[in-house]
């Protein structure tokens, strides 16, 4: 399916934020990993959300639903003896779930997006669950990727965070389980550091202890620990938001989120600082954010590290400005749905913006004028890049065309519902 994107100039209206993708994904798998009876209020609805859920049922937790939460009863350590495992194009959920792997006797991870989840690299985690004695069979580090774990029982391990925060991840939410302490530390740089902060938390939430150094490159984690059951709340999506906000701050706009807390370990929260070192008008208080925005903004310069799944909509903010900005840091944007860098830049020079890529930087000569438009957009599998072209089409001279809009689905079902509501004029087309 396509969506239609017609030059909109105002936008107006209220949305409640979807719910976290990033928490929901770590509360299921730590209430799967209990033996208890957990419950994740206001968990968020996705494809990547739906994709954690049918694995850990697949590997043997009992899930029951209704509209507002999901009551899990986990399997402990002890997952059930599944053969394969479909996580759509959710890598999160690959990568935490190939590290669980690790506790079944033989499992495989099929290629279901060959295109996209196929082509990302898993390397770095495969090389640290060997260290523990993992067998581990892959195709260039690739999908599809066959696990025979057994009982690891944990030691010294090494991760490089140069790729992907998600490695490291995937290791703490194991490491508790084995039956000996394990020592691990980072290798090289840690990429979406600010990530890792949310693992800590939720797995401090599920009763589990580790010592984190200060720097998050080591860590040691005592053997033999048991997740606690919990009652967990999904706080609101902040990369999500981050989309929405962008498309409040290119127009003339009066547009309130609810559910964003000021205090969140979500670094995408940053699109706030970001929009208003650009100068949009926009207040944050409490769990409300509202932007005013009368389509002037100014050029910026950013560490895109610090909010790595909100740059792409930053970016398209960045189209607008009157300027030049720089969003540094950024080189495993490459290793995403798609290459976030040369992909996203291909799709808005078609639209007609001036950008420039360095291997881990987006340049961005602003056109406070507006852009061409009139053209097809090609969304490379990834919900950012649809969410993101959206934003940049709002103020085109002409519809961008946005093929294959279907796979916004990955993270934000609604993104075109909650545009609708607050005037934007977005279609879907067959
Ligand atoms: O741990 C997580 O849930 C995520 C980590 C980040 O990935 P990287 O660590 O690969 O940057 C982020 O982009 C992704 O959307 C979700
Ligand atoms: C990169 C993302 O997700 P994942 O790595 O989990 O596929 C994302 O949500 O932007």
């Amino acid at each position: 399916m396509d969506v239609l994107v017609t030059p909109t100039p105002e936008l107006k209206g209220s949305i409640q934020a979807l719910s976290s993708k990033n928490y929901t994904t770590r509360y299921l798998l730590v209430a799967a990993l209990a033996e208890g009876t957990s419950t994740i209020h206001h968990p968020a609805h996705s494809e990547d959300s739906d994709a954690m859920r049918r694995c850990i049922r697949d590997l043997g937790a009992e899930l029951e639903e209704d509209d507002e939460k999901i009551v899990i009863r986990g399997f402990g350590s002890a997952p059930r003896d599944v053969r394969e495992l479909n996580v759509g194009n959710a890598g999160a959920v690959l990568r935490f779930l190939m590290a669980v792997a690790a506790l079944c006797p033989d499992v495989t991870f099929v290629n279901a997006y060959p295109d996209s989840l196929g082509k990302r690299p898993h390397d770095d985690l495969i090389v640290s669950l060997r260290q523990l004695g993992v067998e581990v069979d892959d195709h260039g580090g690739k999908l599809p990727i066959t696990i025979r774990g057994g009982a690891p029982k944990g030691g010294k391990i090494t991760v490089s965070g140069n790729v992907s925060s998600q490695f490291l991840s995937a290791l703490l939410f194991l490491a508790p389980l084995l039956r000996e302490d394990s020592e691990i530390e980072v290798l090289d740089d840690l990429k979406s550091k600010v990530v890792v902060g949310q693992t800590l938390e939720v797995l401090e939430q599920a009763g589990i202890v580790i010592e984190a150094s200060d720097d998050l490159m080591r860590y040691r984690v005592p053997g033999g620990q048991r997740y606690q059951a919990r009652d967990y709340r999904v706080q609101g999506d902040y990369p999500g938001s981050a989309a929405v906000l962008a498309a409040a701050a290119v127009t003339r706009s009066e547009v309130t989120i609810h559910g964003l807390p000021e205090q969140s370990r979500q670094g995408e929260r940053a699109v706030v600082d970001v929009l208003r070192m650009m100068e949009t008008p926009l207040v944050h208080e409490g769990d409300d954010i509202t932007v005013r925005g009368n389509g002037k903004l100014k050029a910026v310069e950013f560490d895109g590290d610090a909010a790595t799944d909100a740059v792409l909509a930053m970016v398209a903010a960045a189209v607008y400005a009157e300027g030049t900005s720089r969003f540094y840091n950024v080189e495993n944007l490459r290793y995403k749905e798609c290459d976030r860098i040369t992909d996203y830049l291909t799709e808005l020079r078609k639209a007609g913006a001036d950008v420039e890529e360095k291997r881990d930087e987006i340049i961005v000569h602003g056109k406070p004028e507006g852009l061409e438009g009139g053209v097809e957009i090609n969304a490379h599998y990834d919900h950012r890049v649809i969410m993101a072209l959206t934003v940049v089409g709002l103020r085109c001279r002409r519809p961008l065309r946005i093929r294959d809009a279907h796979h916004v689905a990955k993270s934000y079902p609604i993104f075109f519902d909650h545009l609708q509501a607050l005037g934007a004029n977005v279609e879907w087309q067959e």
